[in-house]
């Protein structure tokens, strides 16, 4: 299998997202162009480490680039202030330079706190992306949205800050947990029901396959990609169209902080909560056929997924909590919620004018049915 390139057309800072197998064993050609000192400061999690860490920096190594690296506690909880403060302030302890690159190596929570942390260092140093997750392969690494959680909501400080290179070694996913690979799914179907039928009608086929076979999964990451390159080439701090990949994001983002960012919720899994719910919300303002929200759930669980907030397990707030947490959204405008909706698979668009009486309905027979 060879390895796919796909360009994230953005004039001076555009870059490659470079997608295949071998990618780690030879990360030190891939990286050494970038890079004015052989050196650099590698973020990862403790579990990525125990995987990944020794391979990837003997690949440095053997390119002749020194690194250091700090392995911060594995999981969503991580990606709040403490654990950011504590990455900055190791980066200023291990002297990263302004012309220095920082790796960001592990799944979303790592790549989006790493990524934080580049774009403050020193006012902004360089970082790459190496996503071992297949969420943080199709999506996270890709469009320079960085940033951590706060008490108040989910990723409500950051900055746009994007990679100078990807490297997504999809030989890596081997060793991803189910339950992860399951929940990376989520924002996969995302992009097919978003803008692309016919990846959705493939997905709906190779979907249950792609954890085992190499090529389908290489595909899959691939189209991911090409479709995100292509909206954030077109606006990359969502003044509009980019508003797509939050497809589903509205509920999830409500459900993640609901849950304590915990175990009981992974945010894939609640973006795929999330897109049934969107579609069902287009049902119900009649947008779209009951086909399309039937079809999304017997696939998802087909798929093995958490569809229902009735898979969430333990306690879950009232409609009216859920809102006012929606209410921390960064779409909102004028103080009003705004909605991914859709005509249909693969036809999504930016709704500014949802009836809030509906949305509040949607939630109550959800929470109803658990
Ligand atoms: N910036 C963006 O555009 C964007 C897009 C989507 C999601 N996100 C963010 O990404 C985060 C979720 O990312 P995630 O699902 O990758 O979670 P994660 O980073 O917590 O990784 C999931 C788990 O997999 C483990 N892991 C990672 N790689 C592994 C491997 N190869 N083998 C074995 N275990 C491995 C991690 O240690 C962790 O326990 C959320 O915070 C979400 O908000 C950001
Ligand atoms: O890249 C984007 O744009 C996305 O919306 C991708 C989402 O999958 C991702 O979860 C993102 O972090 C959500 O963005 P937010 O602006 O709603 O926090
Ligand atoms: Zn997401």
């Amino acid at each position: 299998m060879t390895v796919d390139a796909v360009r994230v057309e953005l004039g001076a800072r555009a870059y490659e997202v470079r997608i295949g197998p071998g990618l780690i064993a030879r990360a030190g050609s891939e990286i050494a162009p970038l890079l004015r000192r052989p050196k650099v400061a590698i973020l990862t999690d403790e579990t990525v480490a125990g995987l990944h860490l020794d391979p990837f920096r003997q690949a440095l190594a053997e390119a002749g680039i020194a690194s250091s690296a700090l392995a911060l506690p594995a999981g969503e909880a991580t990606k709040g202030w403490p654990q950011f403060a504590r990455a900055v302030e190791w980066l200023l302890e291990e002297k990263v330079e302004r012309r220095d690159v920082v790796v960001a190596l592990g799944g979303g929570v790592i790549g989006d706190l790493a990524g934080f942390a580049a774009a403050v260092l020193r006012r902004g140093v360089r970082f790459v992306q190496v996503p071992t997750t297949l969420l943080a392969q199709v999506d996270s690494s890709v469009g320079g949205k960085t940033g951590i959680n706060t008490a108040q909501g989910k990723n409500l400080v950051g900055a746009f800050h994007q990679p100078s290179l990807v490297l997504a070694d999809i030989g890596v996913l081997e060793t991803l947990p189910p339950r992860d690979f399951r929940a990376g799914y989520g924002e996969v179907v995302k992009y097919g029901l978003l803008g692309d039928v016919d990846f959705y009608e493939w997905l709906e086929e190779a979907g249950p396959r792609l954890a085992t076979d190499a090529e389908a999964r290489q595909r899959a990451v691939r189209r991911s990609v090409e479709m995100k390159a292509e909206i954030v080439a077109r606006d990359e701090t969502e003044e509009g169209d980019r508003a797509l990949l939050n497809l589903g994001h509205t509920f999830c983002h409500a459900l993640e902080k609901a849950t304590g960012y915990s175990d009981r919720l992974l945010h894939g899994e609640g973006v795929a909560i999330g897109c049934a719910l969107a579609f069902e919300l287009s049902q119900r303002l009649g947008l779209c056929a009951q086909e399309a929200p039937s079809r999304l759930r017997a696939h998802l669980r087909a798929m093995g997924m958490k569809v229902d907030l009735r898979d969430i397990p333990g306690d879950l707030p009232s409609a009216e909590a859920l809102l006012a947490l929606m209410a921390q959204d960064k779409k909102v405008v004028d103080g009003k919620l705004r909605f991914i909706l859709a005509r249909g698979i693969g036809q999504a668009f930016v709704a500014d004018d949802v009836p809030g009486d509906v949305v509040h309905t949607l939630l109550e027979d959800a929470i109803a049915s658990r």
